[in-house]
């Protein structure tokens, strides 16, 4: 029935002040006041409509998406949106775009390993779209292993220029986004050559197309790599090939602010680290990490409404059946992911936090908490995506059949959001750089070196106190092991950011008690999933095993009246879940049974095809009938 809402009786039972955890989960009021705003512009605009994505031919689809990216700059401009509203915007639209490339990697690259000359050069350029730009790294034969990049920029000292030159064709550059289509200008890795001698990957400036005429500029060979995974989802993106012969650019769009190319030839390193060159990255998995919150939320309010929905089995003297959400094994597999949901936004604030205290540090030259920072933004990129990865597909899962239909809004959030956990670096390789940084503390312990931050607590353990260990005997050995211990590691600073952010302030009614369930779900639920090696190691005992289980199975009938009201908190308009099953207002069934006549193949009773290929059956089988 329209305008009635059908999740009135759940949000009823709600133990605490929703609009307070509203506040709670936007960060402060002021986030939420802008989110209220931009959502609602999004939604209230009939340009931003994407409910026909999944069926769009590609073509058709990129058109569109170049469309919504222009409109909303048209919008971003008029409206004069501050950076931090024009963010939202975009985030609203959702949409995977090529501008997410040229906001959120080529201008920190020029910010971040850009001299101040060339950022007061290139940024106001990129600022106003006057130049649009890609983060051209990955090959087609090296992504993981950036060392290893084949690209080479080679110095002409006679020209004062950079020859930037694809030797192979395992060198053609290969995935950027934003390449493949649309971008004028990519920061460009590339083997810095100096009369012959390597110095290693470093970032150009390199302009691919005309402003003119959008033509590739001469040297350049430049175009998509093809479709992705999944209808509508990261299809509209132009990720793209790209081979240089011998294409010349200035030398001073080499971006100079970690090491130098004089007029003369000559090689400067500055003062710095030269990890500095992999600082766009660190910045972008520390967004991955805040946005990973966002997917497994959305995910989580369409599988938990729909849960309340949805009824089977149960019904007694003829009265309703069960709602789904009741079955203890439904809330086993979705509020663990509630709480995660919750977990990560916490953890992704702290990252933010340590982020920006490392760039103060830097500043200062200081470089002491980078090792820390890599291995903080490396990890918990790789466990937060794997989870929500992992998570929508499990939400996926508890919607039931209804769950893979394009309009549950879930198989695309899946196919967009799933090579998160390969982008910016594959979760394997990360997590062994966090065992690699582990591995190293152990061996400093030893000496005497007490550990501090993330990593304080191994100093308190006993016997890593014994430990004498060399950081490469024995570790491509016990890799997959070392492995398991990184996603331990990150676990650890998962749940301690969420204890800390419980011992703050928190107003609102309940507020703080729903939260103290949803932190005790998340550890119990990874304590029981882990219990065999808790158990192995005695660091349990099999009695306080099974009182943590029995604790966990309360903490669910805890969370089950508030569990609407938990994901209303996340305030996602309909627009922007873009699900059936996820609708607000639980009105499930109609819409479901109105959108299948909106499919495309049902414009005609009788489907195209049908005389030429399943006619002329009939008829032979009518003919064979008859004889
Ligand atoms: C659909 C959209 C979804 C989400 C949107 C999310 C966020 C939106 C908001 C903003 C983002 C905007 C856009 C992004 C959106 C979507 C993503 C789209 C595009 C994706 C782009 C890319 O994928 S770009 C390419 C990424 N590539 C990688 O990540 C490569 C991974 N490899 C590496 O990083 C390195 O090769 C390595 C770390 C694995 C190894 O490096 P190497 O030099 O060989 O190092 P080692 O010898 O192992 O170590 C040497 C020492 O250096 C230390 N180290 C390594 N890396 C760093 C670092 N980054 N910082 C500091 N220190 C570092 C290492 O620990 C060693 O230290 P020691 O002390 O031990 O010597
Ligand atoms: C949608 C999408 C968008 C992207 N956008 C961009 C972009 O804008 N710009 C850009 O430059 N790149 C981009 N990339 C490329 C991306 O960064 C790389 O794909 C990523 O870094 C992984 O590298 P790879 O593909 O070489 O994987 P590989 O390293 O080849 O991984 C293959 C397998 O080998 C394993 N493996 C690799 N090395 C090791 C090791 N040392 N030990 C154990 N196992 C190992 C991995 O775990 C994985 O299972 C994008 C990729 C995708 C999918």
């Amino acid at each position: 029935m329209e305008g009635v809402d059908h999740l009135a009786d759940e949000r009823k039972k709600a133990e605490f002040n929703v609009e307070a955890m509203k506040i709670v989960w936007a960060g402060s009021q002021h986030n939420l006041e802008v989110s209220n705003r931009i959502s609602k512009l999004v939604a209230d605009d009939p340009a931003f409509r994407k409910d026909d994505r999944t069926m769009l031919p590609r073509k058709e689809l990129f058109k569109n998406t170049l469309r919504k990216a222009a409109y909303a700059w048209k919008r971003i401009n008029e409206l004069r949106l501050s950076e931090e509203e024009a963010s939202k915007l975009r985030f609203y639209v959702d949409e995977t775009a090529y501008t997410d490339l040229h906001w959120g990697m080529f201008i920190p690259a020029i910010k971040g390993q850009g001299t101040d000359e060339q950022q007061r050069k290139w940024l106001p350029l990129a600022y106003k779209m006057q130049i649009i730009g890609c983060y051209a790294q990955t090959e087609l034969g090296h992504g993981s292993n950036v060392q290893g990049l084949e690209t080479t920029a080679t110095f002409d000292p006679h020209t004062d220029e950079f020859v930037i030159h694809s030797p192979t064709l395992t060198s053609s550059k290969w995935w950027p986004g934003g390449l493949g289509k649309v971008s004028t200008h990519a920061v460009t890795y590339a083997r810095l050559i100096i009369d012959g001698k390597d110095h290693g990957v470093h970032g150009f400036i390199v302009q691919l197309r005309s402003l003119e005429d959008h033509r590739p500029l001469p040297g350049i060979t430049v175009g998509d790599i093809g479709m992705k995974f999944g209808n509508g989802a990261y299809n509209t993106m132009d990720n793209g090939v790209l081979r240089f012969d011998h294409v010349r650019i200035p030398r001073n769009q080499m971006l100079m602010k970690v090491s130098q190319v004089t007029r003369e030839g000559k090689y400067k390193q500055s003062d710095v680290p030269r990890q500095l060159v992999y600082g766009t990255m660190v910045y972008v998995r520390q967004r991955i990490v805040a946005d990973a919150s966002c997917y497994l939320s959305r995910a989580v309010c369409i599988a938990t409404r729909y849960s309340a929905v949805r009824r089977q089995f149960g019904s007694q003297n003829g009265g309703p059946e069960t709602q789904v959400i009741d079955y203890k094994t439904q809330q086993s597999r979705l509020f663990p992911l509630l709480a995660s949901a919750y977990a990560f936004r916490f953890v992704g604030e702290w990252l933010e936090w340590l982020y920006t205290d490392v760039m103060q540090r830097l500043q200062a030259n200081d470089f002491s908490t980078l090792p820390e920072a890599h291995a903080c933004t490396a990890g918990l990129k790789s466990l937060t995506t794997s989870v929500t990865a992992d998570g929508i597909e499990e939400c996926r899962k508890l919607c039931g059949g209804h769950g893979y239909l394009c309009t549950s809004g879930l198989p695309e959030l899946f196919a967009v959001y799933v090579p998160a956990c390969t982008y910016e670096g594959d979760n394997i390789v990360l997590l062994l750089q966090v065992a690699r940084f582990l591995m190293k503390t152990v061996s400093q312990i030893g000496t005497g070196k007490q550990p501090v931050g993330t990593i304080a607590y191994m100093g308190r353990i006993e016997h890593l106190m014994q430990c004498r260990c060399n950081v490469q005997r024995g570790f491509a050995e016990l890799s997959a092991d070392l492995v398991e211990a990184a996603v331990a590691h990150c676990q650890l600073i998962v749940v301690s950011k969420f204890i800390e952010k419980l011992q703050q302030d928190i107003p609102g009614e309940g507020v703080k008690q729903q939260l103290e369930a949803l932190c005790g779900i998340y550890y119990l639920s990874l304590l029981h999933k882990h219990q065999g090696d808790f158990l192995a190691t005695s660091y349990l005992t099999p009695k306080q095993s099974a009182l943590a289980n029995d604790q966990l199975r309360a903490l669910y009938s805890k969370v089950r009246p508030n569990a609407i009201a938990l994901v209303d908190a996340f305030n996602y308009s309909d627009h922007f879940l873009s699900s059936i099953l996820g609708r607000y207002d639980g009105n499930v069934y109609p819409k479901l049974y109105e959108a299948a006549w909106k499919d495309p193949l049902n414009e005609s009773v009788v489907p195209d095809g049908y005389h030429e290929y399943v006619r002329p059956l009939l008829k032979q089988q009518l003919h064979t009938a008859r004889l």
